[in-house]
């Protein structure tokens, strides 16, 4: 069972599907302890907490309840909600705490596309068809370390910056990683000027993507 915390569908707003339609379903639970985390209310499972995935689907407002359904039932609500998105990402909290291969087998089965959003600290487990971008978190409260095999594993990069020493950090952790096939992205922190500059200037300088969360600049989940 994957515990959910929201699906919705939405157009992805980071990386390289920016723009593309696409449901998300956001797992519940993340220790790794980012400061800076936009989805916080993800971290815990609140045993209390638990509900009905009908209710999960209806939220209005960031809240920490969650439902507990398996691959059927996610391709059930889609289905009864009437999306027609055709990529499914799956975020969190830390997906990769749960095997994800059988919620991906299923949605490549019934015709969807699967991409995750992971932190990279902790094994992936999912097919080889699934997009997985890594999102490396270096230095954060849990302490988590990025796992080499996220790295080669992922089809893109995603690295959070607001400051020089997370450029540094990047470089540093990409030492032993073949980026030759992989797209290397930076997103700034928030829509912080600063950060944003700084995006830009070390993209430019070291030929990496931009990548600045869409979503937030339209107002939209
Ligand atoms: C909320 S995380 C969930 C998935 C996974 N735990 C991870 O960190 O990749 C999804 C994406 O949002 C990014 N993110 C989280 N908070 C952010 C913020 N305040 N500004 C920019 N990106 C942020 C993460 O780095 C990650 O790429
Ligand atoms: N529109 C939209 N795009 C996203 N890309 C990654 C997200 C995430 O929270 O993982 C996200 C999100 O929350 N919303
Ligand atoms: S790993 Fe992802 S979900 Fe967990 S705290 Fe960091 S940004 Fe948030
Ligand atoms: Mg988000």
């Amino acid at each position: 069972m994957y515990k959910v915390n929201e699906v919705f569908e939405t157009i992805q707003g980071e990386g390289s599907f920016t723009g593309a339609p696409a449901i998300f379903i956001r797992l519940q639970g993340c220790p790794v302890g980012c400061s800076w985390c936009d989805t916080k209310h993800t971290w815990e499972v609140k045993q209390p907490l638990r509900q009905p995935l009908g209710d999960i689907v209806i939220k209005t407002a960031e809240t920490e309840h969650w439902a507990a359904v398996d691959a059927a039932d996610l391709l059930a609500l889609f289905r009864h909600e009437g999306y027609q998105a055709k990529h499914v990402v799956i975020t969190g909290g830390e997906p990769c705490m749960y095997d994800l291969n059988p919620l991906c087998n299923a949605l490549h089965a019934a015709g969807y596309s699967s991409q995750i959003e992971t932190s990279g600290t902790f094994d992936i487990k999912a097919p080889l068809q699934t997009w997985v971008t890594v999102s490396p978190k270096v230095n954060m409260a849990g302490g988590y370390k990025v796992l080499q095999s996220a790295l080669d594993r992922a089809n893109e990069i995603k690295h959070p910056v607001a400051m020089e020493k997370h450029i540094d950090e990047l470089l540093q952790l990409l030492q032993h990683t073949d980026t030759t096939a992989k797209l290397i992205y930076l997103q700034p922190i928030s829509q912080q000027r600063r950060a944003t500059e700084l995006a830009i200037a070390q993209c430019k300088k070291h030929n990496w993507r931009l990548s600045v969360q869409v979503h937030k600049y339209l107002g939209i989940s």
